[in-house]
């Protein structure tokens, strides 16, 4: 095991100009390579796909909606159809390791109907209601342009395999996250352990994630079983308007391709440790700060049967299977649809809300 690692090499691609044919092949191939190397990707972020401004009045938004009274995000509070406001704590996304809760607030949205939400939201944010389902619209039609790269890049006959069961309008697990996470200054009880949002993978197919510059946290699980900082801007994109949009694979992707797309396991930590095996901080990042980030999480209809995708490329990985998710018993378990895993998921991590359930045992 590596001591200190260094940042993650994580390779930054441009797919703005993917729409032309021949160059989305060269774009596709580099997409695969990096998600199945890394599970992780940068795309740059050039203003094609969604705007600069866009994302900037959404982390306004944010961050009016986490200023509202608490009573306000009470009454929005996160329900079984995982939807809504988690206060510090209801989340804990690394059960078997953390003796607390994620040190987060999280604000869920869902499908929106004609730019109105069908679930109750903050009255601080009423009036940008539009704006949020237009902009969890341009997220959607993001991730569907880099599954249809996927089916390109894997070979998959028909390359329109994974996007057609991305249809935006079927009930899906899909879901706009707001993230808060609160300045190491304001949680004194915080132990040196502790983490803002625990060691997993995510649950969807892929996700996009938006930070904002100088905040550091995010760190992935190398191959060595190290920590890797992922910096908010790496090398050769810190003068681009708007820092490059993280991409990941989740473990439904991972299963499709029976784990050749790498379904990789991240948290947010507070601070470097000296004595841990925590990644070193990224120059000109800080922890010190409030931090805000904003992923979405993009799931196939929830009736999706999850079998291996028709990929050659696929057929032949599938013999390295065990070797590849080693560590991920996630991305190996078979379930029959991509709703039957989201809530598979979802009660492992929220344990008071689920905890009564638990069949058979003491909350
Ligand atoms: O806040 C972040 O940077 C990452 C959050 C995350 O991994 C998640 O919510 O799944
Ligand atoms: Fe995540």
């Amino acid at each position: 095991m590596e001591a200190m690692a260094s940042a993650a090499s994580i390779p930054i691609i441009d797919i703005s100009g993917s729409g032309i044919q021949g160059d989305s092949t060269r774009v596709a191939k580099q997409l695969v390579d990096a998600a199945a190397e890394h599970g992780f990707v940068y795309v740059r972020n050039t203003g094609h796909d969604i705007a600069f401004a866009q994302v900037q009045q959404a982390f306004d938004i944010s961050k009016t909606l986490f200023q509202s009274p608490l009573e306000d995000k009470q009454r929005c509070k996160i329900e079984k159809n995982n939807q809504g406001w988690s206060g510090m704590h209801t989340e804990t996304l690394d059960p078997k390791t953390q003796r607390i809760g994620d040190f987060k607030e999280g604000f869920n949205f869902g499908a929106f109907a004609d730019g109105k939400a069908i679930q109750p939201i903050p009255q601080s944010i009423e009036p940008y209601e539009t704006d949020l389902a237009i902009f969890r619209d341009s997220c959607h039609n993001l991730c569907r342009k880099l599954l249809l790269l996927f089916g390109i890049g894997l070979g998959v006959d028909p390359p329109e395999f994974f996007t057609a069961a991305h249809a935006p309008d079927e009930p899906s697990g899909s879901i706009l996250r707001f993230l808060y996470y609160p300045p190491p200054s304001a949680t004194p009880l915080a132990q040196e352990a502790d983490v803002r949002a625990g060691a997993h993978s995510d649950y969807g197919s892929v996700t996009l994630l938006f930070r904002l510059k100088g905040q550091a946290g995010l760190e992935i699980l190398t191959r060595t079983n190290g920590w890797a900082a992922v910096p908010v801007c790496p090398p050769g994109t810190e003068d681009d308007p708007s820092p490059p949009i993280l991409v990941n694979i989740g473990d439904l992707l991972s299963y499709w391709t029976n784990g050749l797309l790498r379904s990789t396991v991240h948290r947010v930590t507070f601070a470097s440790s000296e004595t841990g095996n925590a990644a070193e901080l990224v120059d000109g990042e800080s922890m010190t700060d409030p931090r805000y980030s904003i992923v979405y999480f993009c799931h196939p209809a929830d009736d999706t049967p999850l079998t291996a995708v028709p990929s050659e490329r696929v057929r032949d990985f599938q013999s390295r299977l065990a070797a590849a998710n080693a560590g991920n018993p996630y991305a190996e378990r078979k379930v029959l649809t991509a709703d039957e895993h989201l809530q598979m998921r979802l009660r492992e991590t929220y344990l008071q809300m689920y905890g009564s359930d638990k069949q058979g045992q003491e909350p």
